[in-house]
C-alpha cells in the first residue's frame, strides 16, 4: 500500500481550513459502506436528570442549553466510552435554507440541522475546560434533525428562544430532559475527532446517531430568528453556523450492530 501512496509535500494544506497539522478534525462525511461493524460496541447508556438544566445562553455562535455538572446525575457511558462523561451543554447547528445545516453528513446527505450533546470525562479530568484540551476529554452525541412533524419536547425550548435573541443574552431554563431528543433507535457511528468550532481541539469521541429525529418548519424558523449580534448592533440572523466536512485521513468510522 505504501508504494501506491503518492508522497505529499509536507506543507500541503488541505483545501479546507483545518488547524495546523490537524489529523483528526470534525465534522466528516460518514460513508456507511466504509464504516466497520464492531460487535464489541454496546448500546450507549444515557441518563439525564431534568433538574440539572440551568439556562439557555446565546454565545454568538449557537444557543447553548447549559447543565449543572457538579453532580453525577446527567451522564453517558458505554458504547465506545471507557469512562462516564457528564453532560455540560447541548446546542445545534443549522442552515439559512433547508438544503444545508448539519455538520456531519451521511454519504454526502445533508440534514437541515444537527444537535450536539456535549459531555466531558469527569473520571479523568477536574473541569470541562481541562477536558477540552485533553485526549478522550469529551464525548459529543450528534443527532440529525429532519423536517416533518413538530417535535413536542423541543417546543418548550423553542418558546424560550425569543428571550435569548441577542448575542450574550441568557435566560433561566429548567426541567428539560434532553432524552426526548434521542432517537428511539440507538444505533450509531463513532469516530475520533475534534471540536467543530475554535479551539477545534482533537479531544472528542464522536457518537453520531444513525436515525434522525423530526421537528417542524416553525421550530427551525425559531432557530433562524436568533441573532449572531448583540443588542444595538446590525441585525445578523444566526444561520449557517456549521463547519465544512474535514478530511477523514487515517481514521476508521465504527458502526453498531444493535
Ligand atoms: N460543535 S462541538 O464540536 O460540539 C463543540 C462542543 C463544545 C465546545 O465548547 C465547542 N466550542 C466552543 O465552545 N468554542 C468556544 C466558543 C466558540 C468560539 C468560536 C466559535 C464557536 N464557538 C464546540
Ligand atoms: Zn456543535
Amino acid at each position: 500500500l505504501a508504494c501506491s501512496q503518492t508522497a505529499k509535500p509536507a506543507n500541503q494544506q488541505s483545501w479546507q481550513t483545518q488547524i495546523q497539522g490537524g489529523s483528526r478534525q470534525s465534522p466528516i462525511d460518514i460513508r456507511s459502506s466504509e464504516s466497520v461493524h464492531d460487535p464489541q460496541l454496546t448500546p450507549l447508556s444515557i441518563s439525564y436528570d431534568p433538574s440539572d438544566c440551568l439556562q439557555i445562553w446565546n454565545n454568538g455562535y449557537s444557543f447553548l442549553v447549559e447543565f449543572d455538572d457538579s453532580k453525577d446525575n446527567s451522564v453517558v457511558s458505554g458504547g465506545p466510552l471507557e469512562n462516564h462523561y457528564k453532560l455540560k451543554q447541548f446546542h445545534f447547528h443549522w442552515g439559512a435554507e433547508n438544503n444545508r445545516g448539519s455538520e456531519h453528513t451521511i454519504n454526502s446527505l445533508v440534514y437541515p440541522a444537527e444537535l450536539h450533546l456535549v459531555h466531558w470525562n469527569a473520571e479523568k479530568f477536574r473541569t470541562f475546560d481541562e477536558a477540552i484540551f485533553s485526549e478522550n476529554g469529551l464525548a459529543v452525541i450528534g443527532v440529525f434533525l429532519k423536517l416533518g412533524r413538530k417535535h413536542d419536547g423541543l417546543q418548550k425550548l423553542v418558546n424560550a428562544l425569543p428571550a435569548v435573541k441577542y448575542k450574550d443574552s441568557t435566560v433561566e431554563f429548567s426541567n428539560f430532559n434532553p432524552s426526548c431528543m434521542i432517537p428511539s433507535c440507538l444505533d450509531y457511528w463513532t469516530y475520533p475527532g475534534s471540536l467543530t468550532t475554535p479551539p477545534q481541539t482533537e479531544s472528542v469521541t464522536w457518537v453520531i446517531m444513525k436515525k434522525p429525529i423530526e421537528f417542524g418548519d416553525d421550530q427551525l424558523s425559531a432557530f433562524r430568528s436568533l441573532l449572531f449580534t448583540p443588542f444595538g448592533e446590525k441585525l445578523e440572523n444566526m444561520v449557517d453556523n456549521f463547519r465544512q466536512q474535514q478530511p477523514l485521513m487515517n481514521r476508521v468510522v465504527r458502526a453498531t450492530i444493535l
